[in-house]
């Protein structure tokens, strides 16, 4: 029975993945993840990691039964999650005690084969382990264990899933969530069906979006636990997979930020929730600039960077990339102002609209200066024609250039998130790529002994604007607290913020060989 409030009592029968990517070692995590108690009962012990299964130990069914009886002797047991048994004794002895027992809750994983293609049922259990699927009240099985449950051919399409799932539901009386994991697409649907259910036989059907990830270690076992912790609050299986499925594929989203091991590697089980230890100053920021290493290394690999440097750089590409330039920060103007808006102190907010401020001074300058000197149009400018500036009676003599739009529309994008940490993030990557590029690029070129000749010489020299490296360190420190303040999920809205501002930094230092 549901028990609205309580922390469910959950116990996995399992095996245990010592690389703690599936088994019991994450159904615990997910029946943590889901707000339950987690115990386990260890049916076998695998020697795996995420490339492969080594071997196999099952300690005697005897031992599996006296763990069972320890456990249901002392506490109420509100779910039962089973996966992987390994051998017909085990399933037996299982089978002997859900019948003693009768929890009110049992999710049955038939793990049969591994991710890696490894056996993880002996060949002779499979009538036993069919003997037990009546006694759960869900099944979950992948598509090639539906198949090898039914002695049939694996389902090749969602419909032939959905029908096959029935079939199995039918024969057992038990549900079946019929999982689209397998399938090829861009989608992974999963469905709860009971072929008995009075209201029809599809419960529930859920489309979800396929991540384009090779971490997939584990999702069954991780789907199964978390659903019967979350069935033993609500006892209601289709908001139980709502919840769980969102869950999931926010835990394979972020499953690569683990870096764990060199094949399939496990799901972020608690990618939602907040560290219990707290961010130290800094780090924060500094995992923000891990996340885009391989973007910087494309950046400083880009032709527009090894020219400008070398001074070979056409005049043109020089030209589309100031006027681009002048027309970002007049967008990125509006942005700052925006953070400068959300600003949860005095201090920040001064500090972001004095950025906006300065945006417009520099774009000024541009213009007086440098785009003076090469007047140009970009040549494929699209959208707007020339229109007169409200002040100054100053020409725009150029329309965004397709990079330059899609990233002042991404950042306009961000501040509709209407979270300060989130557009402060998105706002970020301009102030510390920028510095970075910029002080490379000028200490090099500052060791030149022809810098004085440089066609670039007095351009690269603007890079080395102290009030600029001073800005970009405190919009890093701003961000960085936002950052440590931020629950999980904001956290992860600031990753992907950065990141994609990161991608389009990269875009715009290129954009002159593309479009100019
Ligand atoms: N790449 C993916 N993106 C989103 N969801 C996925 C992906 N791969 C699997 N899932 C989801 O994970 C759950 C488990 O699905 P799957 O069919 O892969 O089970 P499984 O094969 O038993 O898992 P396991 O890898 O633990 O053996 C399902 O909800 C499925 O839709
Ligand atoms: C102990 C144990 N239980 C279950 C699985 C199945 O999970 P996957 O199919 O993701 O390898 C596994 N590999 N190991």
């Amino acid at each position: 029975m549901a028990r609205a409030g309580a922390i469910p009592r959950v116990l996995s029968i399992a095996g245990s993945d010592p690389s703690g990517g599936a088994g019991i070692q994450a159904d615990l995590k997910s029946i943590a993840a889901m707000g339950g108690y987690g115990m386990a009962a260890i049916a076998a012990l695998t020697a795996q990691n995420t490339r492969g299964v080594t071997a196999v130990h099952t300690p005697p069914a005897e031992f599996l039964a006296a763990q069972l009886e320890a456990v249901s002797s002392d506490i109420e047991v509100d779910a039962v999650k089973i996966g992987m048994l390994g051998t017909a004794e085990a399933i037996r002895t299982v089978r002997a005690w859900l019948e003693r027992t009768r929890p009110p809750v049992v999710v049955l994983d038939p793990v049969m084969i591994a991710t890696s293609g490894d056996r993880l049922l002996a060949d002779d259990a499979e009538e036993a382990l069919a003997a037990l699927l009546p006694q759960a009240h869900l099944l979950t099985p992948n598509l090639p264990e539906l198949a090898a449950l039914l002695k049939e051919p694996v389902p090749a399409t969602w419909e032939e899933a959905l029908a096959a799932g029935l079939r199995l539901s039918e024969r057992t009386g038990s549900a079946v969530l019929v999982k689209g994991g397998h399938l090829d697409g861009a989608d992974c649907p999963d469905a709860l069906v009971d072929a008995r259910h009075e209201d029809g036989p599809v419960l529930a059907e859920i489309g979800g979006r396929r991540v384009a990830t090779q971490n997939t270690h584990g999702t069954g076992c991780s789907l199964s636990s978390a659903l019967a912790t979350v069935q033993a609050r609500t006892g209601d299986w289709a908001r139980s997979l709502a919840v769980t499925k969102e869950w999931l594929e926010g835990a394979l989203t972020a499953s690569d930020r683990l870096e764990v091991g060199r094949g399939h590697g496990p799901v972020h089980h608690f990618h939602h929730a907040e560290a219990a230890v707290p961010l130290a100053p800094g780090e924060f920021a500094e995992s923000l600039w891990a996340d885009i290493a391989k973007v910087r290394a494309e950046i400083d690999a880009l032709p527009f960077v090894a020219e400008l440097e070398a001074g070979t750089l056409p005049e043109a590409h020089f030209a589309y990339y100031l006027t681009q330039d002048a027309l970002y920060l007049n967008g990125y103007s509006r942005v700052l102002a925006r953070v400068s808006a959300l600003a949860p102190t005095e201090e920040e907010q001064l500090f972001w609209a004095e950025g906006a401020h300065a945006c417009l001074e520099v774009e000024a300058e541009l213009h007086r200066t440098w785009l003076s000197r090469h007047p140009t149009v970009a040549p494929d400018a699209a959208g707007s024609p020339a229109e007169a500036a409200p002040t100054g009676g100053r020409a725009v003599t150029a329309a965004q250039g397709p990079v330059t739009k899609a990233y002042v529309d991404h950042l306009l994008a961000a501040s509709a998130s209407g979270s300060y940490a989130v557009l402060a993030a998105a706002a970020l990557p301009c102030y510390w790529i920028y510095a970075e590029v910029g002080a490379a690029l000028h200490s090099r070129h500052a060791a030149r002994s022809d810098a004085a000749d440089h066609p670039y010489g007095a351009w690269i020299g603007t890079y080395a604007d102290e009030r600029f490296a001073e800005a970009t360190r405190r919009a890093i420190a701003f961000t960085d607290a936002a950052g440590r303040r931020a629950s999980a999920g904001e956290q992860e809205a600031m990753r992907e913020a950065f990141m994609a501002s990161s991608v389009y930094e990269r875009e715009f230092f290129d954009a002159p060989r593309r479009h100019a």
